[in-house]
């Protein structure tokens, strides 16, 4: 199946990163001592691509003030540009790039093929939007992409009546043949192995004749916080969003309403450089930190003291503080066991961290993150044991015992998350070597200057 590679005439997300690299990959920088250091960070990817999609369908121009450029936006950008959505970019309000007005498309138009990159809103958000246009429209992305679980999302758009052809794998490639409308009505999926399952569905819902009646059927439902904004970002368009009951959402047919929308820091992409504060000691500030949020990076707030860390928050500005040292000049990192299903993008970074506490940590509820970027629970397991790590992966979640590290090449596997653990982990142990810091690109392709500012 042709499809075209992924494209932006006027951005490459990847270039900041890769001038930082060299031939064996990109020499993580050592922490000379500890920090005092001021980061202010681009965009939610969360937000951004739940507001391009909500823009696109709405019944007027939207603008996105401070919205996210990144790999995964700019996929997003040129999938719903594909779909017919014009885009015009204005002078930046946010210090990271323009703003963007969102002119929604008279007619939603399929016929064209779009590159998901590995990005899972791409390919679980815009399926739905093309079911709404005129004509077939392929969804294709990276190798990786390829071995993101996308059942659920075809077999929900089956049963509201959408015709989609694939080659039974319950994956990309695979064509939606929009018809310009979708009956919508009730639907049962199972949404144990990704939330944005139910995002996407939700997110296109009120532009379906009937509306939507979704019930999940798994036992486990990851990523709640992340449905929390999906349906926080369709009431803010005045969209009628009830949950009778836990895993249960119906959705009302109705106009989604143009808005202008500021959009908050990814305090997800803030978790390496709070993280850097307990494994290099002395504190980090991030700024534009939102009073109140629907991002489950918000979460470290409460995540990182169970390491020890103090916290505060001093009106839109949170500090992180390292614990006080032990009386034998250790971190005074503890270990933690915890529950991380509803924080999945965070385990990591969370991850890292646990590597250089006291003792030792389990983290549970993160089988779905096997079908992120890559396995994750293999990868952090591999890249940590490969610097002499003691990482085990359970059914679940991963139990972590510190042990000595030493230095060495670190594989990032094309996950920007990946790629942060290994900054993470370079901070105290000199010699680790990132082979492609450019997959920061993602979500932050500022991360290795960041990086580099924070250390300074
Ligand atoms: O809807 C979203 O914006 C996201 C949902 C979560 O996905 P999963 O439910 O697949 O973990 C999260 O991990 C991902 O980074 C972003
Ligand atoms: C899982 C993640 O991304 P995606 O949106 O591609 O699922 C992530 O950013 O950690």
């Amino acid at each position: 199946m042709q499809i075209s590679r992924y494209s932006a005439p006027e951005f490459d997300p990847y270039g900041e990163a890769r001038q930082t690299e060299t031939d064996d990959g990109w020499r993580a920088p050592v922490a000379v001592g500890p920090l005092a250091s001021v980061v202010a960070l681009p965009g939610s990817k969360s937000l951004t691509n739940r507001e391009l999609v909500l823009a696109a369908l709405a019944d007027g121009h939207s603008t996105l003030q401070a919205p996210l450029w990144s790999r995964d936006s700019e996929l997003m950008l040129e999938g719903l540009r594909a779909l017919g959505t014009r885009f015009e970019r204005m002078p930046g309000t946010g210090g990271f790039g323009d703003d963007l007005r969102v002119i929604p498309a008279d007619e939603l138009v399929g016929s064209t093929t779009i590159d998901c990159g590995l990005a899972g809103t791409v390919m679980r958000f815009v399926p739905p939007v093309a079911a709404l246009a005129l004509g077939p429209t392929t969804f294709d992305g990276d190798e990786g992409a390829r071995r993101r679980p996308m059942g659920a999302s075809i077999q929900g758009l089956r049963a509201l009546g959408v015709d989609i052809d694939d080659d039974g794998r319950g994956a990309l490639p695979f064509t939606v043949h929009g018809t310009g409308r979708v009956e919508g009505g009730a639907i049962e999926l199972d949404a144990s192995a990704s939330s944005q399952f139910v995002s996407g569905l939700l997110l296109a819902a009120p532009r379906f004749e009937r509306g939507l009646d979704l019930r999940h059927t798994g036992e486990r439902l990851p990523s709640l916080p992340h449905i929390e904004m999906t349906i926080a970002a369709l009431r803010a368009r005045g969209v009628d969003v009830t949950t009778p009951e836990p895993g249960h959402w119906q959705v009302a047919p109705g106009a989604i309403r143009a808005i202008d929308v500021a959009i908050e820091p990814d305090l997800s992409s803030a978790a390496p450089f709070l993280v850097a504060a307990l494994v290099a000691g002395g504190h980090v500030t991030v700024t534009g930190w939102p009073e109140q949020t629907t991002q489950v990076g918000a979460q470290l707030a409460v995540l990182l003291p169970r390491f020890g860390a103090r916290v505060s928050i001093d009106d839109d500005r949170l500090t992180v503080r390292a614990p006080e040292p032990t009386p034998d000049g250790g971190r005074g990192i503890r270990g933690a066991d915890l529950d991380l299903s509803e924080a999945g993008e965070l385990v990591p970074n969370v991850v890292a961290l646990a590597a250089f506490a006291d003792g030792p940590s389990t983290f549970t509820g993160i089988g779905h993150i096997r079908h992120h970027e890559t396995d994750r629970l293999a990868a952090l397991a591999a890249e940590l044991n490969g610097l002499g790590g003691h990482v085990t992966e359970l059914d679940d979640g991963l139990r972590i015992e510190p042990a000595p590290l030493h230095g060495g090449p670190w594989h990032a596997y094309a996950d920007h998350r990946m790629a942060t653990t290994g900054a993470i982990v370079g901070l105290a142990v000199p010699g680790v070597v990132v082979d492609d810091i450019a997959s920061t690109g993602k979500t932050l392709p500022q991360f290795p200057k960041l990086w580099e500012q924070m250390l300074a």
